[in-house]
C-alpha cells in the first residue's frame, strides 16, 4: 500500500531523511520509532506531498506520486488519511457536525446514519457526539479523527505522535482502535518515540536515526523487552553512565 524507495531529503547543512526505503502491506502497522530529529515528520511530509524529496520515490496503493503534477497529489491523498499529534477539527461544532462539514469539503457522498456508524465504531460514547469538540479531550478528538478516516475509506493511516498527552486508558483505546482498522486492511504508518504504543501496537518496527533506518523488527519475534533494548542501543543510552554521582 505504501512503498518509499531511497527517499531522501537535505535542509541547507541537514540531512533529514536519507535514503529511506519502506513497505507497507494493507493490514501491517509499521512503526517508524525514533528520537527527536530523527528524520520522522520529515517523511510524513514527503508522503503527504507537503514538502518535495530531493531523490528517492513514493508510491501509493502502486501509483508513483509525482508532486510536479497536482492529480497524481490529489489522487494519492484521497487514499490517505493523516492524524496530526494535535488534530485540528472545528471546536465549535460537535462531532457529527464536524464529519458533515468535513465529507462535504471532501466531496465524501455520506449520510448521518454513516456518520454515526463510523462514530460508533471508534468507541465514543454516544452521550459526546452532541458536545462541542471544545469540551473533548485529545483522545475524543482523536475518535472523531479517525471516523472521518473511516468515512473517507482511506487505505492508508499516518499517524504522528498519536499518544503523546494521553492517559494510560486512552492509550490503550486508541492502541485497539487502530487494530480493528488494520484489522480491516488498512495499512499504517505510525511514528512515535513511545516505545510502549510501538510494542503494543505495531506489526513492524523500523527504527530510525539521522534519517535512515538503523534496525527492521519484527513485532511477534521481539521478545520480552528487546525493543527496548535495541532502542536503547540505537540512541546510545545504553552505553552511556545511568546516573551521575554528586559529591
Ligand atoms: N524545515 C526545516 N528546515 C531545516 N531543518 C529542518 C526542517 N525540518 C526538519 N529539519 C531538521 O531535519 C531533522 C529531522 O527533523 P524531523 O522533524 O523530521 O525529526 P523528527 O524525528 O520528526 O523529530 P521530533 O520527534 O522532534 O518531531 C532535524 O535535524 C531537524 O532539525
Amino acid at each position: 500500500m505504501l512503498v518509499t524507495k531511497n527517499l531522501t531529503k537535505k535542509f541547507v547543512n541537514q540531512m533529514a531523511v536519507n535514503n529511506l526505503s519502506l513497505n507497507i502491506q494493507p493490514g501491517e502497522i509499521l512503526c517508524l520509532l525514533g528520537s527527536n530529529g530523527a528524520g520522522k515528520s520529515t517523511t510524513l511530509n514527503l508522503i503527504l506531498s507537503f514538502i518535495e524529496a530531493d531523490s528517492g520515490e513514493i508510491f501509493v496503493d502502486g501509483n508513483k506520486i509525482d508532486i510536479s503534477k497536482q492529480t497524481s497529489v490529489v489522487e494519492a491523498r484521497k487514499k490517505i488519511a493523516y492524524l496530526p499529534e494535535q488534530v485540528n477539527l472545528y471546536e465549535q461544532f460537535n462531532a457529527i457536525e464536524n464529519l458533515e462539514y468535513l465529507t462535504q469539503l471532501s466531496e465524501i457522498n455520506t449520510s448521518k446514519e454513516e456518520i454515526k456508524q463510523a462514530l460508533g465504531q471508534t468507541g465514543l460514547y454516544e452521550k459526546a457526539w452532541a458536545q462541542p469538540l471544545k469540551q473533548y479531550s485529545k483522545g475524543m478528538k482523536q475518535k472523531v479523527g479517525i471516523a472521518f478516516s473511516v468515512l473517507r475509506k482511506a487505505k492508508l493511516l499516518l499517524l504522528d505522535e498519536p499518544t503523546s498527552g494521553l492517559d494510560l486508558t486512552a492509550t490503550n483505546e486508541f492502541i485497539q482502535l487502530v487494530k480493528t482498522l488494520a484489522n480491516q486492511d488498512t495499512a499504517v504508518l505510525l511514528v512515535t518515540h513511545d516505545l510502549y504504543c510501538a510494542e503494543k501496537l505495531a506489526t513492524h518496527i523500523a527504527i530510525i536515526d539521522n534519517g535512515t533506518v538503523v534496525d527492521s523488527l519484527i513485532a511477534d519475534d521481539l521478545s520480552q523487552g528487546e525493543l527496548q533494548k535495541r532502542y536503547l542501543d540505537v540512541i546510545g543510552v545504553n552505553s552511556k553512565p545511568s546516573h551521575q554521582v554528586l559529591n
